[in-house]
């Protein structure tokens, strides 16, 4: 059979892959687009989206927790678990269809099928042989799997985020983000969660001291926290589940309606044919170079969750597609950047985070002014009767550009934007303190946060 012609041909149509369309359309290359599934891939189907809308009933509980600060007489909420899931469902619903016309106006063909490499240029979806000069993987991520007896009881966020009954008791294995996110809300909806973390810190990578405040505020509402464990099995209990785990070298066992795989989540690159394309990989790693380009098929690019080495985040996988695609139109001379990629962990109250950590900063031996503020005295946090409220701040001492700030509480979520803008574009620690902002704001206490200099 003879193959349709494409210059580009994209693999998965999420964030990633929908990154790229834009400057090879803009170019005017032909560009076919093979998704599985759903467009959009996971953020706004599975994802960040409809996440978000289970978190916003957790902040409303968490408001009305502390309405009796404000004077406000309220009884306990009910929360209905099944119209809250309808909610989430019924806002996210038109997503793929909205994509699937923004691709047709942008003249992306989009197939629907599973593509696999027949080649170093060509694809297989369904019946259809496609030949590309360029192909780009940006299949995403699956949840890793989890090699135990009895992994096949667990599940992940896709059933979190469509299961209407709320479970009484829930396990993460794995102390995470996904663990922190649904966990907090769990929480407060009323359920009993426990995360058995494998390594001595939750949320390995992120600020120690912004973890343990998280922590703090964790088992204030009830979650209960193992960290250093080792989970040996799973096993079903009448209609429960127990999960056998070690920790300080004792066994134990703990017991909950569900349990969940929060463990990290792998490149989706395992039924791709990736010998027969000649993209090289190792353990479902495939190697780029720094422009994103496999090292050897140099007609093939990675972007997104699929990148086995930058971090899984949303606007990163669009980021990196949109990298990849002015790579295919320019020649490979662009390169990412992720320092000053902001990101938050949204839990009740989240934690956000941009650049490095305290430590990282310290291990790469720099100078640095360090501000820790515990600001629940502050009139701010006072006046919204915030539960936790903490800034860590990281400046460099010979350029006094910031190198790092960490949040918890606080509308951290939204601070860390500017922190990173300031990263980004070079605003040094003495202009951010110069600017006027409005009063009375969260953002107008970022120059107290920043210290005297
Ligand atoms: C529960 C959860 C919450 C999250 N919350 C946030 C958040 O709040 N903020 C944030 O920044 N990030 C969040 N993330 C991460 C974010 O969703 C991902 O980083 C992002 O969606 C990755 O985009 P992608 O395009 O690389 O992959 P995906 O969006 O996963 O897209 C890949 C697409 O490829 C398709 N596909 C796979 N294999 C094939 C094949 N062989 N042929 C054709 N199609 C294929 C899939 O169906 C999928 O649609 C969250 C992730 C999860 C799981
Ligand atoms: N707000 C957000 O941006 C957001 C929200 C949800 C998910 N995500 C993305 O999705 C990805 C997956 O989320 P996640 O929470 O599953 O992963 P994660 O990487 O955030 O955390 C996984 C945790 O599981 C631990 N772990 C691994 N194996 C284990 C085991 N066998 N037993 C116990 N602990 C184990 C790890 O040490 C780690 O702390 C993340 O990388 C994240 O980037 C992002």
């Amino acid at each position: 059979m003879t193959p349709e012609k494409f210059d580009v041909v994209i693999l998965g149509g999420g964030n990633a892959g929908i990154g790229v369309t834009g400057p090879v359309r803009r170019a005017g290359m032909s560009v076919a687009m093979i998704e599985a599934d759903l467009l959009g891939g996971t953020c706004p189907n599975r994802g960040c989206t409809p996440k978000k809308v289970l978190v916003a009933a957790g902040h409303a509980l968490h408001e009305i927790e502390r309405a009796s600060i404000h004077h406000i007489a309220v009884g306990k909420p009910k929360l209905d678990w099944a119209a809250l899931i309808d909610r989430e469902k019924d806002m996210i619903k038109d997503i793929p269809v909205n994509l699937a016309r923004a691709m047709a106006k942008r003249n992306v063909e989009v197939i629907k099928g599973h593509g696999a490499f027949t080649g170093s240029n060509t694809i297989r979806v369904g019946s259809r042989k496609l030949e590309a000069r360029h192909i780009v993987i940006a299949t995403g991520s699956k949840p890793r799997p989890l090699p135990i007896p009895g992994a096949e009881f667990v599940i992940t966020s896709d059933e979190m985020l469509s299961e209407r009954e709320l479970p009484a008791s829930v396990i993460f294995i794995g102390g995470g983000v996904i663990a922190l996110e649904f966990g907090h809300v769990y929480a407060r909806a009323g359920a009993a969660v426990t995360i058995l973390e494998a390594l001595p810190q939750l949320l390995p990578a992120m600020d120690a001291d912004a973890v343990a405040r998280l922590q703090a505020e964790s088992e204030r509402i009830g979650i209960r926290i193992r960290t250093a464990v080792s989970v040996k099995q799973i096993e079903k209990a009448k209609d429960r589940l127990r999960v056998v785990f070690s920790h300080d070298g004792t066994v134990h066992a703990a017991e909950a309606d569900r349990v969940v795989n929060g463990a990290g989540r792998v490149a989706n690159v395992d039924t791709l044919d990736l010998a027969a394309g000649q993209v090289e990989q190792a353990n479902g790693r495939i190697t780029v170079d720094r422009h994103l380009r496999s090292i050897s098929n140099p007609n093939v690019y990675v972007c997104g969750d699929a990148v086995p080495t930058s971090p899984q985040l949303s606007p990163i996988a669009t980021y990196e597609g949109d990298i990849v695609g002015r790579n295919i139109v320019d020649g490979a001379k662009y390169s990412p950047d992720y320092a000053s990629m902001a990101t938050s962990v949204y839990a009740v109250p989240p934690l956000a985070s941009v650049g490095l950590t305290e430590a990282t900063a310290r291990q790469n031996g720099l100078a640095i002014d360090v501000q820790v503020n515990d600001m629940l005295d502050w009139f701010s946090a006072k006046t919204y009767a915030e539960t936790v409220a903490w800034s860590k701040v990281i400046v460099d001492q010979a350029t006094d550009r910031i190198l790092g700030a960490h949040f918890v509480g606080h509308s951290g979520q939204e601070l860390v934007n500017i922190f990173g803008l300031a990263m980004r574009f070079g605003i040094t620690a003495s202009q951010i303190r110069e600017n006027v902002y409005a009063y009375p704001t969260f953002s107008s206490d970022i120059k107290h946060m920043l210290g005297h200099g």
